[in-house]
């Protein structure tokens, strides 16, 4: 069995590992690192593991985890997962981060759009954007893997074929964007309370979301040129799910069924990839508690543009699910081991 280790296994995205890797058939959890938490069991402080998972929450220390891990999932606050990686890499870990520390190329960019100097940028060069559905080859090679961020990852599968095969003016993409309150994470500010949230639907940081240069950078490499996109996301009152609604002027006279042809071929071998086909559009509750992802497609003949809809859940697909579908890569596993069951849908 693989040994795993989680830094910050109590936020969202890391108690959503917990409850992954309970169900995956080659990997224990040996560790459970927390900081607020030390010496509590895991299932003191979430009551849903009690039977399953019963361990204590340990403080971290970076001398003993590489003896005791296999591989190491860091689900920390930006800034604070590349203080702790080093030690660990250097000591042979195979590390995924789930924060946006080790998903970007170029420290300046980072460090434009988070506002602080990037602790590690000597480690940029060996970290992998780990979206396996672009970068599968270079994941199976590496040993640090920056998993990408919830909105990206459904923005990115969304435009990825289109982009691809310049199908669409890369100038003219808007990405209208949904996401629940679990994205925010379970350290509570006001904004993020209950009655401020429920029934409630706004836009935030319209024009300045950290996820645009994360999106820029990969449809950048896909285009083979500069792109540029209108990013524009909103928080709804529901737990769990993204839908981003994707806009974009399509260069040539294609008809859906040569879009879904080109989607269908792009996405043919994928696992967690689906396509729909028969006019019907992807919901959040399709996907909810699993790592799929689902694209809509729409071509409007009057605006000439692709109007394209991508759902995931935030926790799985946009961020603990992809983790674990690239530690199989990694480890070369099968990559669906862990992720097989469906989602919820009620
Ligand atoms: N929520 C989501 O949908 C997504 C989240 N992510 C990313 O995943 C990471 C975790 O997010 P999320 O789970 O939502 O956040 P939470 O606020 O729910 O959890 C944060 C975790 O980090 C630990 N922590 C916080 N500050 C420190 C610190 N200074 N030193 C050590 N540990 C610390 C906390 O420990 P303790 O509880 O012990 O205090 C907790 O376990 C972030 O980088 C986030 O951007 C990525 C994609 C989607
Ligand atoms: C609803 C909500 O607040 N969502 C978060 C995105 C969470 C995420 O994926 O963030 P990282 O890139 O930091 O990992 C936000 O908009 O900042």
């Amino acid at each position: 069995m693989i040994r795993v280790g989680i830094i910050g296994a109590t936020g969202y995205a890391g108690i959503e590992l917990v409850r992954l890797l309970c169900g995956h058939p080659d990997a224990t959890i040996t560790q459970i690192i927390s900081q607020s938490f030390v010496g509590k069991k895991i299932s003191d402080v979430y009551p849903h593991l009690k039977g399953i998972l019963d361990i204590e929450c340990r403080e971290l220390n970076t001398d003993e985890l590489p003896a005791q891990c296999d591989v190491v999932f860091t689900s920390l606050p930006q800034g604070t997962s590349s203080e702790v990686i080093p030690p660990l890499y250097s000591a042979g870990c195979t590390i995924i981060d789930l924060s946006a520390d080790f998903r970007f190329h170029d420290a300046a960019v980072y460090e434009q759009w988070y506002k602080m100097p990037h602790p590690a940028p000597q480690l940029l060069p060996d970290a992998i954007y780990g979206l396996p559905e672009l970068h599968r080859t270079d994941i199976a090679k590496a040993r640090l893997v920056g998993n990408p961020g919830c909105y990206p990852t459904a923005t990115l599968l969304g435009l990825a074929p289109a982009v691809k095969v310049g199908a669409i003016d890369t100038n003219s993409i808007i990405v209208d964007a949904k996401s629940g309150v679990s994205g925010a994470g379970r350290a509570s500010s006001l904004e993020y309370s209950f009655c401020e949230c429920d029934e409630d639907m706004k836009a935030y940081k319209v024009a300045q979301h950290r996820h645009t240069p994360e999106i820029e950078q990969e449809l950048s490499i896909l285009a083979q040129n500069d792109v540029v996109i209108s990013f524009t996301p909103h928080l709804i009152p529901m737990k769990r799910g993204i839908l981003a609604t994707i806009y974009a002027t399509l260069k040539n006279d294609l008809s859906l069924e040569g879009l879904l042809n080109i989607y269908g071929n792009f996405y043919k071998d994928e696992p967690f990839v689906h396509i729909y086909e028969n006019g019907t559009l992807p919901s959040t509750k399709a996907v909810a508690g699993s790592n799929h992802c689902h694209i809509g497609l729409t071509v409007d003949q009057r605006t000439h543009r692709i109007i394209i809809t991508s759902a995931i859940d935030n926790l799985v697909k946009g961020a603990a699910g992809q983790a674990v579908q690239n530690m199989n890569i990694m480890l070369n596993l099968s990559e669906t081991a862990g992720l097989a069951l469906p989602g919820y849908y009620i």
